[in-house]
């Protein structure tokens, strides 16, 4: 017969939705009992989303009968869902002590948006400002890397997971609390909760700014987390090419239909600095992203070069803006930072997301049905709701 501290053992295989630790290592066990080949194991969660305690009982139950217990009964106690009225209209902030939320987006990946959250979210800081960076590309969590903080420990204080910090900014990734490679398999609803998460579950101190590095696209993590958190705004990271100005185009769209205002295009790759003769040449283009902006009537908030001392910062966690501050890129990212927080200033104490609230219930997206068990109208990934 399995005793408690066996099925205590047995439950550290069940890790906690969204997360690397276990429902053990978090301290949401609060009892377990045994009899004659039967456990009853009560869990204290903190999310209120149905389907982290429906994934919980599945993944418990699965544990626990390969270890060869047939009884199981789990009791799950969750906090009360918010109410929400169905013809809400009121805005919602997850995340309070926030001042302002700046949503950075690219039409694909590969374009360096992880590179512009970092070094402008550096710039900002150097500027004196308390900023803080989200990394939400579940596909391709590189921030950890880029700011030094790769494999480090997330620490867990109560039930939250602590911000790291490097170079003044706050720092929390989804890289940093998942296993490599899991977030591949998600979708919707799965995607939601964990974006969610990294609002509620993190502790966030008073912040001016936090940047929040998005997944490349227009999907589903984009609307939760305007639907979670006013977004003061939102900036997009493109290359010069024509090809990759029309998927900067979807992304901008995404912004007013969001009705986030737009901060601005950051021209990424515009350009080569020759590390030699420092002699500037032109490669993909430079200065297409005008015509853009002015179509989106936003600004260029700064044209960097392809300089090898941008990678090398990225790669090796030290970001140039601020460990090569005389390079000419990294004047660039100061620049850039100036013009986004200027316009922040101007548009800081309008930014609502009242217009873009869910008329379903908490936790299941307006855009995606996952939750309720019917089959999204968009299963790859992306929102099908015209959002
Ligand atoms: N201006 C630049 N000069 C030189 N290298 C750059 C520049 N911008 C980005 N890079 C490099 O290009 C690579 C891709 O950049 P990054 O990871 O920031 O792109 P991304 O758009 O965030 O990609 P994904 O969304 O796929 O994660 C990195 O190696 C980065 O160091």
């Amino acid at each position: 017969m399995a005793t408690v501290a066996d099925i205590k053992e047995e439950l550290k295989k069940v890790l906690y939705p969204g997360f690397q630790k276990s429902i053990i290592d978090f301290g949401f066990v609060k009892d377990v009992q045994v009899g004659d080949n039967s456990a009853l194991i009560l869990v204290d969660i903190t999310s209120s989303a149905p389907e982290v305690e429906e994934q919980l009982k599945k993944d418990i139950t699965v544990v626990l009968s390969n270890a060869g217990v047939s009884n199981i009964e789990i009791k799950i106690t969750k906090p009360e869902a918010p109410k929400q009225q169905s013809n809400s209209v009121s805005g919602q902030n997850i995340a309070p002590q926030i001042k302002n939320f700046v949503m950075v987006s690219s039409g694909k990946g590969g374009v360096g948006k992880s590179t512009t959250t970092v070094n402008l979210a550096v710039a900002a800081a150097m500027q004196g400002k308390r900023v803080g960076i989200l990394d939400a590309d579940i596909y391709g969590p590189n921030i950890p890397r880029m700011m030094g903080i790769n494999g480090k420990e997330v620490e867990i204080v109560g039930n939250k997971a602590k911000p790291f910090s490097a170079y003044g900014v706050d720092v929390m990734s989804m890289g940093s609390l998942m296993e490599e490679g899991q977030a591949l398999i998600w979708r919707g609803a799965m995607i939601m909760k964990a974006v969610q998460q990294l609002l509620r579950d993190i502790l966030w101190e008073e912040l001016d700014i936090l940047f929040i590095d998005m997944p490349p696209g227009t999907g589903d993590a984009q609307l939760t987390i305007a639907q979670s958190v006013p977004v003061t705004c939102g900036i997009n990271v493109t290359t010069p090419q024509h090809v990759a100005l029309d998927d900067s185009r979807r992304s901008l769209d995404m912004f007013k239909k969001l009705h986030i205002p737009i901060g601005g295009i950051v021209e990424n790759m515009s350009g080569f600095i020759c590390p030699k003769c420092g002699e500037e040449s032109d490669i993909f283009g430079m200065g297409t992203c005008d015509a853009l902006a002015e179509q989106y009537d936003t600004q260029v908030l700064g044209n960097l070069p392809i300089e090898p001392a941008i990678r090398e910062g990225g790669d090796s966690g030290k970001p140039v803006v601020y460990c090569n501050p005389e390079s000419e890129s990294a004047k660039r990212y100061m620049q850039s930072a100036n013009k986004l927080i200027e316009f922040i200033d101007k548009v800081s104490a309008s930014a609502s997301n009242a217009e873009i609230q869910p008329t379903t219930p908490p936790g299941v997206s307006a855009c995606s049905t996952a939750a309720s068990g019917q089959k999204s109208s968009n299963d790859s990934g992306s929102c099908g709701c015209g959002h």
